[in-house]
């Protein structure tokens, strides 16, 4: 059946990548399964049609059948349980992929989503200069204990998985920032993930709808 997911008809970031449709292309990639992209403008995520499938008027979406889910990490994991290749065989294995799945949302991503709202939305605040640093050192209070675990191996725990995938697409977001290059071997972590065909493709697939011409 066909799988259609809905991206931006414009990102944001103009094609980085950083809009999380593209976790679910590389997710899909991974797997080598082909899809369908809708794309839905910013008005259009707040209509009716688009609030049917998304309660939070977001994208992505994900849609095969009669199935329809929303939430990247609920996707990503729909994927890597029906295709090989995102979840290792093996039970204990499998759940320690998970467990990165969730760590990279929970623990590591929420710091990061906090200093794009200071850096962003908060940054003309009288308190934004105060607040800044506090955030900063709360995205090292997490990075660093992640940097020493993943040491200098290439992936979380053993092979690549999903955990690998989200937690790689969470990073990504905090190259600007410098913050990433104080822990170089996260740095080498992210180039790694960045390095798969499959994170490649998805790339490309994202940056072709916001820079059609290039
Ligand atoms: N928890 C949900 C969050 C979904 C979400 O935040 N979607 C964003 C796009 S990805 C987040 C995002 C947006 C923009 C950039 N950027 O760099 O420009 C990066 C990431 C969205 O639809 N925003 C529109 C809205 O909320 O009205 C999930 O993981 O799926």
């Amino acid at each position: 059946m066909t799988i259609t997911i809905t991206a931006f008809e414009q990102s944001p970031d103009g094609g980085k990548g950083l809009a999380r449709d593209t976790r679910v292309r590389w997710a899909l990639e991974e797997v080598g399964r082909s899809y369908e992209t809708r794309l839905v403008s910013l008005a259009a995520m707040k209509q009716p049609a688009h609030l049917a499938l998304h309660p939070f008027g977001q994208i992505p979406t994900y849609e095969e059948g009669d199935l329809a889910i929303f939430e990247t990490g609920a996707i990503v994991f729909h994927i890597a349980e029906r295709h090989p290749g995102l979840l290792p065989p093996d039970e204990n294995a499998r759940a320690r992929a998970i467990m990165w799945m969730f760590a990279s949302l929970n623990t590591i991503e929420p710091p990061i989503l906090d200093l794009t709202t200071a850096s962003l939305v908060e940054r003309d605040r009288s308190w934004a200069r105060e607040r800044l640093p506090l955030v900063e050192d709360r995205i090292r209070s997490r990075l660093g204990p992640l940097s020493s675990r993943l040491g200098d191996v290439d992936w979380l725990d053993g092979t690549f998985s999903a955990g690998d995938l989200l937690m790689v697409s969470v990073l990504l977001r905090l190259r600007a920032s410098g913050l990433l290059d104080e822990f170089p071997n996260l740095a080498a972590y992210v180039c790694r993930g960045e390095a798969r065909p499959a994170y490649q493709r998805a790339f490309e697939a994202q940056y072709a709808i916001n820079c059609p011409a290039a």
